[in-house]
Order: C-alpha cells, then structure tokens, then sequence
C-alpha cells in the first residue's frame, strides 16, 4: 500500500507545476550525447511527450554536431572548429544540411510520433524561420556559419496552435538565399526569446556548471547573470560551456522565464528539474536573491 501511496504523492508533487506550466513554450536544446544513446534519447523523448500532454507546449531545438562530423569523416572531409564553431565550407554545408534537416530531424519527429503525438520537423529556411548574416569569429570568415538577425515565429505559432510538436534543425538563408549554418544553442536561445518562453532547457554532457570541472559536487545550481562575466574570467568556465553560459543570458535578457543547463545523460533529467521542488542541474536567474 505504502508503495502506492508514495507514487500518488509524486504525482501530487507534480501538480502545481502542471498548473504553472499549462499552455506555456517550453524550448528544449536537444543535442550532445542526450542524443547518441538509445535509452537516453528515448527517455528524453518520454519527457517531451508527457510535457506535451499534460498542456506545455514544447519546441525542439536540435543539434547534432557529432553526426555531422561522422558524416563529413565518411566522406573524406575534416572537421574543423574556430572557437566551438565548424569551419563550414560550400561542401560542408550541403552535408550539414543534408545530416540535420534530414536523418537527425526526421529521426526525432518519428520517435515522438511513436508515442502518438504529432510533431512536424522543419529549418530555419521553412518560413523564414530563421533569418542570418555571414558569422565572423575574430573578425574571421569561417565560410558558411550563421549568425541569427531575426527568427521569425509565424511557422512555429501555427504548429503549436494545431497541436504540433514543433523540431527545428539549426539552418538559415541569408538575405541573399544562401544555406548557413548555426550552432543549435544559439538557435534554441534566439527561438526561445522570440517565442517568449517560459523555459529555455539546454541538456548536455555534465551536471551543469560545475566550480571545479573534475569535481561532481561542486555543481553550481544557481547563477546571476551577474557574475557569468567572473565566472569566464576566472576560467571557472571554459571550452564549449562558455557558448552555452553566454546562451542561457541571452535567453534572460530576450525575456525567457527561466533558463536551466541540465545533464542530458541522466534518464528524465527533464522531468526532475520541473516536475520536483529541488530540481537538478544549473539554473540561471537575472539577479542574486
Ligand atoms: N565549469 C564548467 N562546468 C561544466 N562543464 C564545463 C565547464 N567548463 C567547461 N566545460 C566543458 O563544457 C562541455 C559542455 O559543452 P559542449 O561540449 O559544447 O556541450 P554540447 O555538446 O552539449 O553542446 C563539458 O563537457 C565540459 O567539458
Ligand atoms: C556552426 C556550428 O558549429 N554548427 C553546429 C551545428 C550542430 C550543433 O550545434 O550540434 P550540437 O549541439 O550537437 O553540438 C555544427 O556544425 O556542429
């Protein structure tokens, strides 16, 4: 019985959650390796369609960046990166394309489908969803990597109002129409501002930010805008995290509620954080309590 009663309490934990959260976007950046592990990736999926059906509204941003690279090794091309971002010439963005707009896109809406829910894969190009110019690092051209000047959310709105979970691959065009591509935690941020979310989840490989990168305890589970600048300065932030961080404030400052690094590797992660009082991971909040 006590078994019994313990699940009814869980669920019941749930409740003022499921109130908040009804009817709200909830944008999750789906990448990493939450999305190379079949009992990981099935479980974020869990997650996604049981916010769904319990009244959010979520919107799949994804990445990919290791199938890319996979795909690119298979065919003879190198990978290179400049500051976390791919190196992306004319070859290399007709198979960015080809890698995230297909296999990886239409792999996540059919895993969703398999539960009954609809869900509809699209790209920055669908609608002019996402619209960009030439990305230059250091005052670099690293060929054709965006950055976002607009997201334009007509497409996006009319999914969520008939229902559809909307799976968006990080591409865009120019003003010119040319294809670039995008780092997908810049996309999630940019779509999660304009949508005006109420939560922007970014899953990834550790706990969250952590204060000393060897060590699991020391997880950093509240950060002010504030003190992100510190945090790079004094390398307590590094590599591929500082994108991610300087995303999460981003997504702050474009009026998304609440922002949250989670580890994509651990099984409902997702749900801890929203559906738990303690919640799990790193969040991000615009000032110090
Ligand atoms: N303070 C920090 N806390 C946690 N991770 C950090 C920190 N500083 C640097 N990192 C690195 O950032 C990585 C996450 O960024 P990245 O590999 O780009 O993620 P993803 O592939 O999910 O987009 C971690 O695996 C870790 O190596
Ligand atoms: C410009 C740039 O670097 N784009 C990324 C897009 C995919 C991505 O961001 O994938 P993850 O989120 O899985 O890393 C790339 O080509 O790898």
């Amino acid at each position: 019985m006590e078994k019994y009663i313990n699940k009814a309490k869980v669920l019941i934990e749930a409740l003022p959650y499921i109130k908040e959260f009804n009817g709200k976007k909830v944008v999750i950046k789906y990448g990493g390796s939450a999305m190379v592990d079949d009992a990981i990736k099935a479980s974020v999926i869990e997650d996604i369609v049981l916010m769904k059906l319990v009244g959010f509204q979520p919107v799949i941003v994804h990445g990919g960046g290791k199938e890319i690279s996979d795909m690119l090794t298979a065919i003879g091309i190198e990978s290179r990166f400049q500051n976390g971002l791919r190196v992306t010439d004319a070859a290399t963005v007709d198979v960015v394309e080809m890698v995230l707009a297909g296999k990886v896109n239409k792999s996540i809406v059919q895993l969703i489908q398999n539960h009954d829910i609809n869900a509809v894969g699209i790209t920055g190009k669908d609608g002019k969803t996402l619209k960009v110019k030439k990305k230059l690092v250091d005052g670099e051209d690293i060929g054709f990597v965006g950055e976002i000047t607009k997201v334009n959310t007509k497409l996006i709105d009319s999914l969520l109002e008939n229902d559809f979970i909307p799976v968006i691959a990080p591409i865009g065009t120019d003003e010119a129409g040319n294809t670039y591509n995008i780092n997908a935690d810049y996309a999630a941020s940019a779509i999660a501002g304009a949508l005006e979310a109420e939560k922007l989840i970014f899953l990834t490989d550790v706990e969250g930010v952590l204060r000393d990168i060897d060590d699991k305890s020391s997880l950093i589970s509240k950060i002010a805008m504030e003190e992100v600048d510190t945090l790079i300065q004094e390398g307590v932030i590094s590599g591929g995290m500082i994108p991610k961080v300087e995303c999460c404030v981003e997504g702050l400052i474009h009026g998304v509620r609440s922002v949250h690094i989670l580890d994509g590797r651990v099984l409902h992660s997702m749900l801890l954080e929203i559906f738990t009082k303690k919640g799990v991971g790193t969040m991000f909040c615009k000032y110090f309590d």
